[in-house]
C-alpha cells in the first residue's frame, strides 16, 4: 500500500495548496459504502449485499423501509480510468491546472496507468475529443481542462459557451461523466488565481469531480 500522503513531504505542499479540498484517503477501504446511512446491518442482508453489486449499508437501508442515497467514493478508486482532455490555448494556466488535477489523482490512488492525457488546440476543441474518449468504453470519466480569456471581442462568449454546452452534450451522448474544469475568466490574473493561486486549483477540484462521478458509476449506477 502506499504510504499515507499524510506524512510525506510532498502532501504537506499539497494540503497546502489544495486546501479546499477534502483529506485524502489513509487507507483504501475494502468496498464502496454510503457513509452516511446509519441503519442496523443484519448479517443475513450484509451478506446478500456482498454477493450482489449493492453496498450492506444501501441494502440494510432500502430492507428498513429506509430510501437509498447513492454517493460515489472517493477513497476506492481502485480499477479507475480518466481520459483528461487539456486545451493548449493559454497553456501557462492550463499546465497549472493539469498539474493540480494530475496530482490529485495521485493522491487519490489513481494509478497512473490509467489515465490518458489528450492535448487539444483550443477550449473549441475539448468536446469533439471528450466525446470520443467517452464512446470507447476506456474509461470511467473524462477530465476537461481549458482557460477561456475574455479578449476584446465576442470571441470568449462563443469559445466559453461552446465549451461548456459541448463537454455537457459529450457526457450525455458518450453516457459517463465529462467533467467541466475549464475556466472562463475575464483576465490572466483571474485565470492564475484558479489555477494555484489564491482561489485554489480548479483543475485539482475538477479531478476530485471525476473521481466522485467516476465511482458513482462504477459502484452504483452501472
Ligand atoms: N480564445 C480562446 C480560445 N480560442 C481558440 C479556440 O478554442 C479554438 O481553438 C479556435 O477557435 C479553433 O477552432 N481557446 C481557449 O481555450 N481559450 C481562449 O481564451
Ligand atoms: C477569446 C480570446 O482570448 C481571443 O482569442 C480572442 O480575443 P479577441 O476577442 O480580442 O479577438
Amino acid at each position: 500500500m502506499a504510504a499515507s500522503p499524510a506524512t510525506s513531504s510532498s502532501a504537506a505542499m499539497l494540503s497546502s495548496s489544495f486546501s479546499r479540498l477534502p483529506d485524502a484517503p489513509l487507507r483504501a477501504p475494502r468496498a464502496a459504502t454510503v457513509s452516511f446511512l446509519f441503519s442496523p446491518r443484519p448479517a443475513a442482508l450484509a451478506a446478500g449485499a456482498r454477493a450482489s453489486r449493492i453496498s450492506p449499508v444501501v441494502a440494510a437501508a432500502a430492507a428498513a423501509g429506509g430510501h437509498q442515497r447513492l454517493m460515489g467514493s472517493l477513497t476506492n478508486t481502485e480499477g479507475l480510468r480518466f481520459g483528461v482532455v487539456v486545451a493548449r490555448f493559454n497553456e501557462v494556466v492550463t499546465n497549472l491546472l493539469l498539474q493540480g488535477a494530475l496530482e490529485t489523482f495521485e493522491r487519490y490512488n489513481v494509478k497512473k496507468e490509467n489515465i490518458t492525457v489528450v492535448s487539444v488546440p483550443g477550449s473549441f476543441e475539448i468536446p469533439v475529443a471528450a466525446q470520443k474518449l467517452g464512446k470507447s468504453g476506456k474509461f470511467d470519466a473524462i477530465l476537461c481542462i481549458g482557460a477561456v480569456i475574455r479578449g476584446d471581442t465576442t470571441h470568449y462568449d462563443a469559445v466559453a459557451n461552446s465549451a461548456a454546452s459541448g463537454v455537457l452534450s459529450a457526457g450525455l451522448s458518450a453516457g459517463i461523466p465529462c467533467i467541466f474544469g475549464v475556466l472562463t475568466c475575464d483576465d490572466m490574473d483571474q485565470a492564475l488565481n484558479r489555477a494555484g493561486g489564491k482561489a485554489g486549483n480548479k483543475g485539482a477540484e475538477a479531478a476530485l469531480t471525476a473521481i466522485e462521478m467516476a465511482s458513482l458509476f462504477q459502484h452504483h449506477l452501472a
